[in-house]
């Protein structure tokens, strides 16, 4: 694994609202195949089947009444240690990961991740870029227009880290398209390699992302059984 100090604030996505964070090359393209091998391993059962897109949950499935904990293998668990070392949960380690894959041509709709989680997303991206919008909601509560305000280029192997108003206030998206165009909406350009140029267009490949997350209300069920006497 690559030196894992970082300091933060030189990856600071200067042009956003607060906060976020970019750091590409996160993983090694080493790392990436290892990571995109383990999880084209799982069994087929491991796999979630939505309308435009497919999952994985690893750590358990996250649920309002609290988290089963499951156990995260070795092949994982170091990249939530490596994210833990950053201490952009307030101590708090991550123990959830989703793994979501999206062909060319799949998205996700616009969304806040809410409460289940701990206000802090991080996402791990393989295989192909992907632009990530942002949205603002109508001021009017009784609209539901959103407004696209900014977007976010997330390399393969890069590392995304959003908080405060960019958790709970914009939404975010990824548009249902097999092509990027590098627009002035990218804020985070100059922080990505020069092989994108301002004016192209780019071709998505398939990507897994993972993001992981810090879920506050788990439950060891393992624990529990252990205190029935
Ligand atoms: O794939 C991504 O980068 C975004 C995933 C996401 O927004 C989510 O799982 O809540
Ligand atoms: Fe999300």
């Amino acid at each position: 694994m690559a030196n894992s100090t970082y300091n933060l604030e030189i990856h600071k996505v200067k042009k956003l609202p607060e906060t976020a964070y970019y750091i590409s090359d996160f993983i090694t393209e080493a790392e990436e195949r290892a990571i995109l091998s383990n999880i084209y391993a799982a069994p087929k059962p491991k796999w979630t089947q939505l309308s435009n897109r497919k999952l994985q949950n690893w750590g358990g499935v996250p649920h309002s009444k609290g988290m089963i904990a499951e156990v995260i293998p070795p092949w994982l668990d170091q990249y939530l240690e490596k994210i833990y070392a950053l201490n952009v949960m307030r101590g708090k380690r991550p123990n959830h990961v989703l793994v979501n894959e999206y062909l060319p041509g799949q998205g996700i709709m616009p969304h806040l991740d809410g409460s289940l989680f701990y206000p802090t997303i991080t996402t791990i991206s393989a295989g192909s870029h992907i632009v990530l919008k942002f949205l603002e909601p109508s001021k009017d509560d009784r609209k539901t227009d959103l407004t696209h305000r900014f977007s976010l280029l997330l390399e393969p192997r890069s590392l995304l880290i959003l908080q405060d108003a960019l958790f709970e206030y914009y939404l975010h998206s990824i548009e249902e398209i097999t092509e990027d165009l590098i627009d002035d909406s990218i804020v985070n350009l100059d922080m990505c390699s020069s092989s994108f140029v301002k004016g192209s267009v780019v071709t998505r490949e398939t990507r897994i992302s993972l993001t992981i997350r810090h879920v506050p209300k788990t439950t060891s069920f393992k624990l529990n059984i252990g205190n029935k006497r």
